[in-house]
């Protein structure tokens, strides 16, 4: 079953069009990872899933339900950001309290224990607590809460190290025991590609790639070689990412070489080189006014 419908989604504000005829569908159950470069517009999606904003245009259903300033999609989604404010007179935990009484799922215990693990003090008011604390409760919030729909916006700014690690463990046990929907926009996507079933990345206020983490992974490949003798295996492929000194070039293409093909890479001297994920997801959302040398180049040769 599909959690979220979305088709020819957009949005603009005024001149400026965010989303631009955006479509894809996430089931239920799954985790996805949401990626884009800043200002690519996850934030923007994910505000238009959980119906605090309305799309300009499109059709977006959450629950088979139009989210906008819908009871039942709120019932039943989460969404976590570090935008979130609480009233200011509220401790951790009468908000605990609040959210239980509004959540049918929330676990209370997993959310004391989760308090107790990162000493939180629930006397403490929310907006007295250091930027990583804000995190950690919010991610407790989002984890106790179990809704069917789970958004984390950004969900560890702030957060150490060991505590970024906590929280992907935390919440990885926590969707197997209970398993949910999940999204969770990030740019580590290194540190949360194991987390992920499947990976939506936006760019040019689009579904660039909407496929499962596992695929990605080897959806590209770097070919190391004579820069001449790697042009005859690249002409007519789509170049993903070039870096070239002297006569070699590492260029990445999509992976797509079969057994013969590898084999002749081989004869040709040219090494074939996995790409990461995240590298293939930085490559492809890439600037086009090439990379950051070339800004210092230009300042060197004025
Ligand atoms: N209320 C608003 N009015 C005008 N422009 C907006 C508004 N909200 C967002 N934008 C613009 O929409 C674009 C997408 O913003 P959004 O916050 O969705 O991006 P993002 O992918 O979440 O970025 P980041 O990774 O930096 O958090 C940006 O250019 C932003 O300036």
């Amino acid at each position: 079953m599909n959690v979220i419908n979305c088709t020819d989604l957009t949005k603009t504000y005024g001149r400026h069009t965010v989303l631009d005829h955006m479509s894809f569908t996430i089931q239920e159950n799954k985790i996805t990872g949401l990626i884009g470069r800043n200002g690519a517009g996850k934030t923007t999606l994910l505000n238009i899933i959980s119906g605090f904003i309305h799309e300009t245009s499109g059709h977006i259903e959450v629950f088979s339900e139009a989210p906008f300033n819908n009871l039942f999609v709120s019932a039943n989604s989460i969404h976590i950001d570090d935008q979130m404010t609480f009233p200011p007179s509220m401790n951790l935990a009468e908000i605990l309290k609040e959210a239980e009484s509004f959540y049918g799922n929330f676990n209370s215990e997993l959310a004391d224990g989760l308090f107790n693990y990162f000493s939180l003090n629930p006397k403490q008011l929310h907006n007295n607590l250091s930027k990583g604390m804000k995190s950690t409760f919010n991610m407790i919030l989002g984890l106790a809460s179990r809704c069917a729909l789970t958004i984390f916006d950004e969900p560890t700014t702030g957060m150490d190290a060991a505590v970024r690690k906590d929280f992907y463990r935390a919440l990885l046990k926590d969707y197997i025991a209970f398993p949910r929907t999940i999204i969770i926009s990030s740019h580590h996507l290194n540190e949360i590609e194991d987390l992920l079933e499947d990976v939506l990345l936006i760019k040019d206020g689009k579904a660039h790639l909407h496929l499962p983490i596992s695929e990605l992974k080897e959806w590209a490949v770097g070919l190391q070689g004579k820069k001449s003798t790697v042009a005859g295996w690249t002409h007519g492929r789509e170049i993903i990412y070039k870096q070239e000194s002297e006569n070699r070039t590492f260029t990445v293409v999509r992976n797509n070489f079969n057994e013969s093909d590898k084999q002749s890479l081989k004869l040709d001297d040219i090494e074939l080189k996995s790409v990461s994920s995240s590298d293939v997801c930085v490559y492809l959302t890439g600037s086009d006014k090439g990379g950051i040398d070339d800004v210092f180049n230009r300042i060197e040769s004025i």
